[in-house]
């Protein structure tokens, strides 16, 4: 009861919108909307003419939730149905002709709702459900349709997957959205991939998929079940009927979408011509036999144009063997990327289809440090009859994820109509309709995506932009303040302390706020410390004692910034939590260098000018280590590798000084040179007096070593050349963790 309260209770957040009339836009865009710029206030009876028991079912049901109990006799009057309905017989000629289409009419007497097939009907009555969020009933006609056949969610991303909570409150907002698509994949589900796909899930985990299945239907969603058995599947007989009976074990929790994902895997697994044999067997020997079972999905093995070797034929077997009502999905020109005109042009041809987009976009389990909450932007507009399917890989971040969501489900039902940045407002307000505003200024600065091998960026702090740019260019060109824009920065620094404290404890959306909280943390920090650089600019050259005190606030801030990246979040890949990252920060920080430039030229003065706060120093009196600089990614520390020979004096020592004592979990060291042992002395201290030198290991027979340093406390990490005379090493690794 509690799942079904919590969901509803957002669900009516939405209600409670209180959008006015002029703000008011239906999600996804209609096709057609003409308003007749009137409005009724709805009567609290009317009279009801459907097929209840019919194809418009859902509709009739879904109906229900929303208005008053009919009555018999009454004036006003509701018609519900599908194409063939006698009830809509005189709207036929009104109704679309495409799958899922709808007209909708609110007149002065009546409401009409023709579906041009079940869920079309059911489309009609969630944007009637929408309408009636105003304070009145506008008087419209509604004429709708899906552009892409399949849209919405692949639930197919690395980490943790989703909870069955969030799951559940997912169908409900796909539903309302217009997404008719869930593929259930999640890569950490062990029963899902190697190694436990062959076996059938326990019965807890097999309850809570029925009960998603049955949420599903509710809300007019194919669940789509999607195995991922090519790391270790045999291409025999055994395999093939323990796919089978996991498909058939599926089917019995009431599964009617199946799906194969051969992406990701190396070995056997990826022959083409294995895979198409097993997917046409199972479409010939299940889909078709069981007669209720949509349309096969299969992910390729080479499923983006990067990562394929057209020549080698793999998709040109695919497209040639597979069964033409077998779907392939596609991520485009690379693993992420967005989808234009030439990426379809590519790739139908090959499939001899049109491509299924598995669209990686928000998914961030590869940078897990940051959060994806910009706009939904620079997929073509132009290629609506392109893709057969639409679907979005997103954050493991359930909630989080729906401000991509709901402007996926945008542009995928109407691209022509599609505006990035008005639906990503609206996403912002259908999230959080109390708060929305603190919540734009939040997403705003959280949406790239940092530094990453797929090399794949998103805008971020667009709006403050040009006052960041202003602002930096003149102090750092002329040391002078462009007002205008310290104005500004130092405003959007307010009301990013404002936004993070308000939505850290806001009760409108839990579930949403416990997942971003470090985020919000991280946030307000970065707002705290722009107000502070933001003071040493004020100060640098005219206030001395003004200017210490916001250096120290600005220092105490960059620690405390540090201890949110190292605390939270700490998962073995992108650990930490990164907060305008691409835009803010780093304008930040280079205006805190400048300022204390300022200072220190003004007053003769040694202020430490690192903005970022760096926990360790490194120096030496060899010359070549001394330029090395330190570098540190969440509990990792290490000095940057030299590509050139070092020329080592004896006696030279190279220092690695920690902040404050830290515990060390390992060290490595590599100089290139097999016996580093007899030319190099390790030490360690954590009182900074007492030394204590630390065997170096072989690690890998050849030029790596190890210090076994796990649990002890360091202050100081010392080489030193012990063999009297100057060595000729490499400076391959010196790299540590903390515990
Ligand atoms: C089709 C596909 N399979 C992988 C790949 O895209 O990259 C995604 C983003 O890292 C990841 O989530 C997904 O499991």
């Amino acid at each position: 009861m509690k799942r079904k309260l919590l969901c509803s209770v957002w669900a009516g957040c939405l209600s409670l919108g209180m959008l006015s009339a002029q703000e008011f836009h239906l999600q996804p865009t209609p096709q057609v909307y003409e308003t007749l710029q009137d409005s009724i206030v709805l009567p609290d009876a009317y009279r009801f003419s459907a097929d209840v028991e019919g194809a418009a079912s859902d509709a009739v049901r879904l109906l229900g939730t929303l208005l008053p109990d009919h009555q018999e006799k009454a004036d006003f009057r509701i018609t519900v149905g599908v194409k063939g309905d006698k009830a809509v017989r005189k709207y036929t000629r009104l109704i679309p002709s495409k799958a899922e289409g709808y007209y909708l009419k609110v007149g002065k007497n009546e409401i009409v709702i023709a579906g041009a097939d079940a869920r079309g009907a059911y489309y009609g009555v969630q944007t009637l459900a929408q309408l009636l969020t105003l304070p009145k009933l506008p008087l419209v006609e509604v004429t709708d349709y899906p552009d892409i056949p399949y849209r919405g969610v692949v639930e197919g991303f690395y980490g943790t997957p989703w909870s069955h909570e969030a799951r559940l409150c997912q169908l409900e907002f796909y539903g309302r959205n217009k997404m008719n698509v869930y593929l259930y994949g999640p890569k950490d589900d062990p029963y899902h991939s190697t190694p436990n796909w062959r076996k059938p899930y326990p019965e807890r985990e097999a309850a809570q998929l029925k009960e998603l299945v049955d949420k599903a239907k509710e809300n007019n969603v194919i669940f789509y079940w999607a195995i991922h058995p090519g790391q270790d599947i045999k291409w025999n007989d055994e395999d093939r009927q323990n796919l089978l009976n996991k498909f058939e074990k599926m089917y019995q929790l009431g599964v009617r979408g199946f799906a194969v994902f051969f992406d990701d895997i190396s070995g056997e697994g990826t022959k083409a011509d294995k895979q198409a044999d097993l997917l046409n067997y199972l479409d010939d020997h299940f889909v078709k036999v069981k007669g209720d079972v949509e349309p096969l999905i299969m992910c390729p093995t080479e499923y983006n144009k990067a990562w394929s070797n057209v020549k080698g034929g793999y998709l040109t077997t695919l497209g040639e063997k597979l069964n033409k009502g077998i779907q392939i999905m596609w991520t485009g020109n690379s693993v992420i990327a967005t989808i234009d005109r030439e990426t379809m042009d590519f790739i139908n041809p090959l499939l001899k289809r049109k491509a299924y987009i598995w669209w990686n976009f928000p998914v961030s389990d590869y940078v897990r440090d940051h959060l994806l909450m910009g706009p939904v932007y620079g997929n073509a507009l132009d290629i609506k009859d392109e893709m057969e399917g639409f679907v979005s890989n997103p954050m493991e971040h359930a909630e989080a994820s729906k401000i991509a969501l709901y402007s996926v489900a945008d542009y995928a039902w109407n691209l022509s109509d599609y505006d990035s940045d008005l639906s990503w407002k609206r996403a912002i307000k259908d999230l959080m309709p109390q708060h929305a505003a603190y919540l734009e200024t939040f997403a705003a600065h959280n949406s790239d995506l940092g530094a990453n091998g797929h090399r794949f960026r998103r805008e971020e702090s667009v709006a403050l932009q040009p006052a960041l740019e202003a602002l930096l260019s003149t102090y750092e060109k002329q040391h002078i303040i462009d007002e205008d824009a310290w104005r500004q920065v130092n405003e959007e620094c307010c009301k990013i302390v404002t936004a993070s404290d308000i939505l850290s404890v806001s009760q409108e959306n839990q579930p949403f706020i416990a997942e971003i909280t470090p985020w919000l943390m991280q946030f307000k920090l970065v707002g705290q410390y722009g107000e502070a650089v933001l003071q040493m600019m004020r100060w640098a050259v005219t206030d001395k004692t003004g200017f210490e005190t916001a250096y120290e606030h600005a220092k105490s801030l960059q620690l405390l910034m540090y201890k949110v990246d190292t605390s939270y979040n700490q998962n073995p890949y992108q650990p930490g939590i990164k907060s305008g990252s691409k835009v803010l920060l780093p304008t930040f920080y280079a205006l805190f260098e400048a300022s204390v430039g300022l200072y220190n030229q003004a007053y003769q003065a040694a202020l430490d000018t690192r903005a970022v706060y760096m926990p360790y120093t490194w120096n030496s009196d060899v010359p070549q280590l001394a330029a090395l600089p330190v570098l540190r990614k969440g509990k990792m520390g290490n000095v940057s590798p030299s590509n050139e020979v070092i020329r080592w004096q004896a006696g030279g020592e190279a220092l690695l000084m920690m902040d404050q004592m830290r515990t060390l979990k390992s060290l490595t060291v590599d100089l290139g040179i097999a016996d580093a042992p007899k030319f190099i002395r390790l030490e360690i201290t954590a009182d900074g007096q007492r030394w204590e030198a630390i065997p170096l290991q072989p690690v890998n027979g050849k030029t790596r070593f190890k210090a076994e340093v796990e649990g002890r406390n360091v202050q100081k990490i010392r080489l030193t050349n012990i063999t009297g005379q100057e060595q000729k090493v490499y400076f391959k690794q010196f790299g540590f963790e903390e515990k």
